[in-house]
């Protein structure tokens, strides 16, 4: 679920909110240019969603449904969103919040703390899922055997996967993760700039099934920043850019299926998650890091073409559709 990338407050300056007429506008929306208060821009934010949950039929009446809650600032609005309008409009979804303990001392038992904190304040029932009970793994151990340069790779897929799993102990239906602005455009734009047909053509897709850990996030950020810096609208516009993207009948598509060892979503004979635990049991955590060879080899994609890809990963903690 997307939310609105800059909100930018402003020191209250000369305009009235023109929503309400009445109060000071506190923020410029990019999106529409409307100089909007604090309780107005609350109001129509919470409202767009509820037209896009509609519109697109993202649900439907007595679903079990997953809050993905890392404790940030996205999904603590889309659980707060989520369950506020569940209440408003009568969707009649039995929500939960689902938390990956990644096993990082000092960062993910933190936020925790503030997701246990959100299923108080909302009532929303909490399940929380660990590397350590998953894989056997813990971040702290993933990386005190791999060092500090791959560990991303094995964070975000470990990170999908547990969700999945999560999702399954549950028995919901669906999971709900946040995703502002930013984030989407930075996705459109890595997926060009890798030559990702696929991806590119689902990644703005408001509901998805698979998943890949990301490459050159890191620039593609920094590119996107500069560009919002000279034109704020650029970052809305990308993500338009990619909607509109329409995927040509002869670009060849993977395969989706399932993991021959797990169960899981996968693309190839072996989910990613499953090569790289391979790796780590194996004490070959490279196995699995940048070209995959081997393992997944004999899974070729529709047209007979090796499926294989090369995955790395360039940043932590961001879930990349
Ligand atoms: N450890 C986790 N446990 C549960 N859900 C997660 C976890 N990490 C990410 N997610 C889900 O995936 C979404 C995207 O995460 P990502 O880290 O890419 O973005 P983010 O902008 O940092 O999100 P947030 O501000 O919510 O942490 C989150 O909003 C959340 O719904």
């Amino acid at each position: 679920m997307e939310e609105e990338a800059k909100t930018k407050p402003r020191t209250a300056g000369p305009y009235l909110c023109c929503v309400c007429n009445q109060r000071r506008a506190a923020l410029k929306r990019p999106k529409t240019l409307e100089q909007v208060c604090r309780e107005c821009f609350y109001e129509v934010f919470e409202e767009e969603i509820h037209r896009v949950i509609v519109e697109n039929q993202l649900f439907k009446p007595g679903e079990r449904i997953a809050i993905g809650a890392s404790g940030g600032k996205d999904s603590t609005v889309l659980a707060y969103v989520l369950s506020t309008l569940n209440r408003r409009h009568h969707y009649g979804l039995d929500l939960f919040l689902l938390s990956v303990d990644e096993g990082i001392t000092g960062y993910r038992d933190d936020s925790l703390e503030t997701v246990k904190r959100n299923e108080i304040q909302y009532g929303l029932p909490l399940k929380v899922v660990s590397y350590k009970d998953l894989y056997g793994w813990t971040m702290d151990e993933i990386v005190k055997m791999i060092g500090l340069k791959n560990n991303c790779t094995f964070c975000g897929v470990f990170r999908r996967q547990a969700l999945d799993r999560g999702a399954a102990m549950l028995k919901v239906d669906k999971v709900a993760t946040g995703h502002n602005a930013d984030d989407i455009a930075e996705t459109v734009l890595l997926n060009i700039l890798r030559g990702d047909i696929a991806r590119l053509g689902r990644c703005t897709a408001i509901t998805t099934g698979i998943y890949s850990p990301n490459a050159y996030r890191g620039f593609a950020r920094e590119f996107i920043k500069d560009l919002e810096r000279i034109r704020p609208r650029a970052i809305l516009d990308i993500i338009k850019s990619g909607e509109d993207f329409r995927i040509s009948t002869s670009t060849k598509m993977p395969e989706q299926g399932t993991c021959e060892r797990c169960g899981y979503i996968s693309s190839q004979k072996w989910c990613k998650a499953c090569v790289l635990l391979e790796g780590l049991n194996r004490g070959l955590p490279k196995l699995g890091i940048g070209r995959t060879r081997g393992l997944n080899n004999d899974r070729k994609d529709a047209k007979g073409n090796n499926a294989a890809k090369s995955i790395e990963s360039k940043q932590c903690g961001t879930l990349d559709f």
